[in-house]
């Protein structure tokens, strides 16, 4: 890796947070919108992880004063909109009372949704619950009040992906910062995997942006919980490769001269089957577009086109409209860009997109071996991938700015909905 990239030697690691404010004028919906025509059905359990957090420390002592012991509306205070979305709206909140951290309410209102639609509104309340990971959101509270459900989850002042990819020199990121955020993406994604939860919906306006400039996955309303069964399998690798490969899951059982066997832990949701046509068009898998069923691999479609978006400042199969997008992405013909980047590692990102958006799913990498598969890409050399949290994110036009996010200055506004309105005057 050369010196400028983000994945700096263990020495030069930047260990500070990079602290940062609010880039307002990101946090607005999106323009390309998921869609679904089917959802899975799921419950929605409440638990709390996370003990060591300070937050959850102070959630539980504004809990401790309401007469049931959970929290209510009643303790937040709303400080502005956020963003609206197909199930609800997101507000940046603090507590009341307790310290001045700031949190995201989404907030949704259940007389509002038809069927499918609180469907994937349990989905998403089920997944928060399962997550417990930094690049993932870290559900604070659940709160039912009257026909709202509102999650409290990390609030991520710096926008999204798409909006910051909008606003760099021809749409698109060095290829450092791309290794950034893809690497981080794939992490998450990693994580999810294992846990059974095909995400869907992966495309820049998902990836939100932490205070610390780290990436956070958002909206899980479209995602697929299955069941996993972890395996332990084998490969051959080339020794240079040693410090790549299976990090703390991997252990080499075997050598050659120059090659050893080396046993992996694979955990994937291979056995999660849907047919629903679900995600956003220019991000489907040929799988979901032409209705043949799919699986976890659609999310290593997603993550092909993502880093391609990420680097060319767009998809690769989009059409003039939907339709025509849907047609490039199953037709036959090999999809290749005309757009020219010249950096140094541009060749290993084209061979890594080229494996991801690979039309056959049994063949594409990542499908069978998982994460671990697209971890071992050159693509990614030199990453310290259980170093990932550590390095320091990228810095661009646009950017996260060196100055904490104070959510007591930011101009309150007035909101639309006067029922919640009055809930959360409600002591
Ligand atoms: N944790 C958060 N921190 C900061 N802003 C957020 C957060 N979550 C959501 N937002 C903002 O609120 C907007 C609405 O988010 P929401 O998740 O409800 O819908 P969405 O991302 O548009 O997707 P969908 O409609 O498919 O659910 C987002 O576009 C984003 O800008």
């Amino acid at each position: 890796m050369e010196e400028e990239t983000y994945f700096p030697d263990t020495d030069h690691l930047d260990f500070s947070f990079t602290s940062t404010i609010t880039n307002k004028s990101s946090l607005s919906s999106s323009a390309r919108s998921s869609f679904s025509c089917k959802e899975s059905p799921t419950n929605a359990p409440t638990l709390y992880r996370h003990i060591w957090d300070p937050r959850f420390a102070e959630i539980k002592a504004a809990a401790a004063l309401s007469a049931d012991g959970n929290l209510q509306l009643s303790h937040l205070k709303l400080i502005r909109h956020l963003g609206t979305g197909n199930h609800g709206r997101v507000f940046l909140c603090q507590l009341k009372d307790h310290g001045g951290g700031a949190f995201a309410l989404k907030v949704i209102d259940r007389d509002s949704l038809n069927g499918k639609k609180v469907s994937h509104a349990e989905t998403e309340g089920k997944i928060l619950t399962m997550l417990n990971h930094p690049f993932l959101p870290t559900l604070y509270a659940r709160i039912e009040a009257s026909h709202y459900t509102c999650f409290l989850i990390d609030f991520c002042p710096n926008g999204d992906l798409h909006s910051l990819l909008r606003k760099q020199p021809g749409n698109r990121f060095s290829l450092p910062a791309v290794r950034f955020f893809a690497a981080e993406v794939l992490v998450a994604l990693e994580y999810l995997h294992a846990l059974g939860i095909v995400y869907r919906d992966l495309k820049p306006e998902n990836v939100l942006l932490r205070d610390d400039g780290h990436i956070m996955l958002s909206d899980f309303d479209l995602s697929l919980v299955a069941d996993v069964f972890p395996t332990v399998n084998f490969f051959r690798r080339g020794k240079r490769d040693r410090s790549v490969g299976g990090g703390c899951f991997g252990s080499s059982v075997g050598a050659a001269d120059d090659e050893e066997v080396v046993s992996e832990f694979v955990a994937e949701p291979v056995t999660a089957f849907s047919r629903s046509c679900v995600g956003t068009h220019e991000y489907l898998a040929p799988e979901v577009v032409s209705g043949a069923g799919h699986g976890n691999s659609v999310d290593w479609w997603a993550f092909g086109v993502f880093i391609h978006e990420l680097l060319y400042g767009t998809t690769p199969f989009k059409g003039v409209n939907n339709d025509v997008t849907l047609r490039n992405i199953v037709s036959s013909s090999k999809q290749t860009t005309s757009l020219h980047v010249a950096e140094a590692g541009i060749s290993e990102a084209k061979d890594l997109i080229e494996k991801l958006l690979v039309k056959d799913p049994s063949k594409r990498l990542g499908c069978t071996l998982g994460a671990q598969d697209i971890k071992r890409h050159p693509f990614f050399d030199g990453v310290k991938w259980a170093l990932i949290r550590q390095y320091k994110p990228p810095e661009m036009v646009g950017g996260v700015v060196a100055k904490r996010v104070h959510v007591g200055r930011v101009k309150r506004r007035r909101w639309f909905w006067k029922g919640l309105d009055s809930l959360m005057m409600r002591s």
